[in-house]
């Protein structure tokens, strides 16, 4: 396993790139959504109906990124937003906006997840900051219920990525593409039984620029 890093040093190198670097934080976003869009087409996923959860975050921006680049490859995909559009982080509200251009159903969430073949959990990242209770709980313990498939974005929802722990109802991903670096809490013996086979995605951050050595 390559280097791990903290929640906090994850932020930081993605603040970096973005405001001393100057690489938008669009292009990050893009580049993670297209990692992990590749791996759905590559890898043993059955795409013949795409379900898309996404938090109004920017995991759920990712989230939506990836809805967005499965249709244009021709995937039929469905997104469910778990909060209200009109209260989105800056760039998931951009990303809901190209999903209108392109008429991609977006409905609110429901536990009604059965009849899809891949599920792409976008509703928690780094962001998570308390335990996961109430509709999220009923959303999350919903996708796990199904059975089917899941790719997890950045982290399994509800997973605290610095400990590993579960923190509250807590997706267990068939696989998770994380972006730059895995997280500290996916290499303990807890974290692993929830992030399923994991993919690093190359986004264009790099510790080195942020820590020289
Ligand atoms: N520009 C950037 O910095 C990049 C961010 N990326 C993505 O952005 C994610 C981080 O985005 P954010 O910082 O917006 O955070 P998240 O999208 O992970 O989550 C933040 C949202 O979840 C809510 N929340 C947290 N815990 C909750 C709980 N238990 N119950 C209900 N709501 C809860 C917060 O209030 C907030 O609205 C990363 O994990 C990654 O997926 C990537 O797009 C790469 C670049
Ligand atoms: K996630």
């Amino acid at each position: 396993m390559s280097k791990t890093v903290t929640i906090a040093e994850a932020r930081e190198a993605d603040q970096h790139t973005i405001q001393t670097i100057g690489i938008p934080s669009m292009v990050l976003m893009e580049r993670a959504a297209l990692g992990a869009t590749q791996r759905l087409l590559d890898g043993d996923f059955d795409l013949t109906h795409v379900l898309v959860v996404a938090g109004t975050g920017n995991n759920g921006g990712d989230g939506l990124a990836i809805a967005r680049l499965l249709h244009a490859r021709h995937v039929p995909v469905t997104v469910m937003l778990t909060g209200d559009a009109n209260r989105t982080s800056t760039e998931t509200g951009q990303q809901l906006h190209a999903l209108t251009y392109y008429h991609i159903p977006v409905v609110p969430a429901t536990t009604a997840m059965d009849g899809y073949t891949t599920i792409v959990d976008a509703i928690f990242g780094i962001g998570l900051d308390r335990t996961v209770t109430g509709k999220f709980a009923d959303w999350i313990n919903a996708m796990n219920a199904t059975g089917t498939p899941i790719l997890s974005v950045d982290v399994p929802s509800g997973l605290n990525a610095d400990t590993g722990e579960p923190q509250g109802a807590t997706v267990k991903a068939t696989a998770t593409s994380t972006f730059a670096y895995a997280k500290q809490g996916f290499v303990t013996s807890s974290g692993e039984q929830y992030t399923g086979k994991l993919f690093v995605e190359d986004i264009g951050v790099y510790l080195n620029d942020v820590f020289p050595d």
